[in-house]
């Protein structure tokens, strides 16, 4: 969905992106990570070993609060930083995977939600991001429902079908809503 606005031209902005620059190696970000979960959570090269960190914070919500409260407020200055570099006619979409769980809705013109079932949520991460089956399912429990996101959705994408599917509806929302 974000890589066809791209290529539409739109300025992503990515917060997945932004969450791991924000802790890379030398970053006080970084730094805090190590200070709150100890240097188990760093790998031999001494970047952060992220399947590490994921298997404390996906099921201990405080430890996954904690987490969140080091690295949101630093990605949400590094996005407004790349929004204000951005042309003054630039369409801006911020790609932002925990829009609901932030409280975030409110600050943009223009919600677009995609939707796809939780077993192709699952099946997806496990085929395209080598997860085991019930880490996929231990994040999608960290996350919110798809009543929450309906909720603040203004546009609504489902994703269950081939990717020319998901481009033909992301192009329509292009044409009709962000650059009409
Ligand atoms: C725990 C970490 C190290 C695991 O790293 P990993 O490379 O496996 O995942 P990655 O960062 O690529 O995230 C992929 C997806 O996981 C989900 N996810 C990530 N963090 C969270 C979270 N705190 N709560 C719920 N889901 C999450 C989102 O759907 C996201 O798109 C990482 O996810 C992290 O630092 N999370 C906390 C920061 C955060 O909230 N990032 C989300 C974007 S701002
Ligand atoms: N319906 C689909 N069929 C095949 N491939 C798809 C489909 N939808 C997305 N993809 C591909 O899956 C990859 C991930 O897509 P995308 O980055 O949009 O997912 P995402 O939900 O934002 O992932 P994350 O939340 O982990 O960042 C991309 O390479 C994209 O081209």
């Amino acid at each position: 969905m974000a890589a066809r606005l791209a290529e539409l031209g739109a300025v992503v902005i990515d917060s997945d992106r932004l969450a791991r620059e924000v802790v890379a190696p030398g970053t006080d970000g970084l730094a805090e990570v190590v200070a709150r979960f100890g240097p188990e959570v760093l790998g031999p090269d001494g970047a952060l070993d992220r399947p590490a960190l994921g298997k404390l914070v996906f099921g201990d919500d405080a430890a996954r609060r904690d987490l969140e409260a080091i690295i949101h407020p630093r990605v949400r200055a590094r996005a407004a930083e790349l929004a204000a570099a951005a042309p003054d006619d630039a369409v801006i979409v911020n790609d932002v995977p925990l829009l609901v769980e932030a409280g975030l809705a409110g600050q943009y013109e223009l919600v677009i939600v995609v939707f796809a079932d939780e077993a192709t949520r699952v099946t997806r991460l496990v085929r395209d991001r080598g997860m085991a089956e019930a880490d996929a399912r231990a994040r999608i429990a960290a996350q919110a429902t798809d009543e929450q996101r309906r909720a603040v959705a203004d546009v609504s994408i489902v994703n269950e079908g081939t990717l020319e599917q998901l481009h033909a509806q992301v192009d329509d929302v292009w044409h009709t809503r962000l650059h009409p």
